[in-house]
């Protein structure tokens, strides 16, 4: 459980094409990085695979079934979404918040069971002391890890995490990113976030998918993927893979 095959998707926002005919398969338990530049398509492709957007050509299939054919709440049982950018009431206290990613668990009120997931999500994530704040008090780096926690809360097969760790310190992205990767493998969770960190891709991620204008311009093992001469023409700039350091940084033009 948790499979994910990306065939042929296209997407369009009116008639701009943001995805063309993207592939990619991602297996149980493994750890996907999606990178590339700003607008490249990958909070697209985030939402094309958790059904909030529909491919206008190909299809995601989750465990050999279409995404768009499974019911929404059946979906919100099996893919967490963390994104980008939240479109919530403010002024909601963080456990109700967290809470409603058990909405598909829930019959008419949440269980003990519910608050009991949802408290340990948000000590996963180290803000399990935030629980009596509401999300318009939290500083940017908390309400990342609370939205984090909302979609560890389904108890997801597969999660999808939208830039996971840009609003964080060092210290809080490195505990979430330990955290996803023990997620993938100690309990097979499948794993799928969009990284603008370079370093943390070539950390982190089994897989890495780098998008250019909307189409796929590598794929593979992180290891074969993460390198010079593939990254400097999708970012325009000189970088310098480090393979000692496991690290990727761009050149200073200031040093000869
Ligand atoms: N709702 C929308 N309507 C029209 N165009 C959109 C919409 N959302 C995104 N786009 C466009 O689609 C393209 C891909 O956007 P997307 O947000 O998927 O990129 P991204 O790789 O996640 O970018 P970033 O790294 O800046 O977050 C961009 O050109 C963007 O302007």
């Amino acid at each position: 459980m948790g499979v994910i095959r990306v065939r042929g998707v296209t997407v369009y926002y009116g008639s701009f094409k943001a995805l063309n005919t993207v592939d990619v398969e991602v297996e149980a338990g493994e750890v996907l990085a999606l990178i590339g530049p700003n607008g490249s398509g990958k909070t697209t492709l985030l939402k094309t695979m958790c059904g909030i957007l529909n491919p206008k050509l190909g299809a995601v299939y989750l465990d050999g079934k279409e995404v768009h054919r499974i019911p929404k709440m059946e979906l919100s049982k099996i893919i967490g979404y963390a994104p980008q950018r939240l479109e919530v009431n403010f002024a909601m206290p963080v456990l109700d918040f967290v809470l409603t990613g058990r909405r598909a668990y829930a019959s008419w009120d949440y269980s003990r069971e519910d608050y009991n997931i949802s408290l340990k999500a948000l000590k996963m994530l180290r803000a399990d002391h935030l629980i009596t704040r509401r999300l318009d008090q939290l500083s940017g780096g908390e309400l990342q890890r609370v939205v984090i926690a909302r979609a560890l809360a389904s108890e997801p097969k597969v999660l999808l995490l939208d830039e996971p760790t840009s609003s964080l310190d060092p210290k809080h992205q490195i505990e979430i990113l330990e955290t996803l990767r023990s997620l993938s493998r100690n309990f097979s969770t499948t794993v799928i976030m969009s990284l603008h960190d370079l370093t943390h891709a070539y950390r982190y991620a089994d897989k890495t998918l780098i998008l250019k204008d909307g189409q796929v311009f590598a794929a593979g093992r992180t290891s074969d993927v993460i390198r010079e001469d593939i990254l400097e023409p999708v970012y325009g700039v000189k970088l310098k893979v480090l393979k000692e350091f496991r690290a990727v940084l761009p050149e200073d033009p200031h040093v000869l």
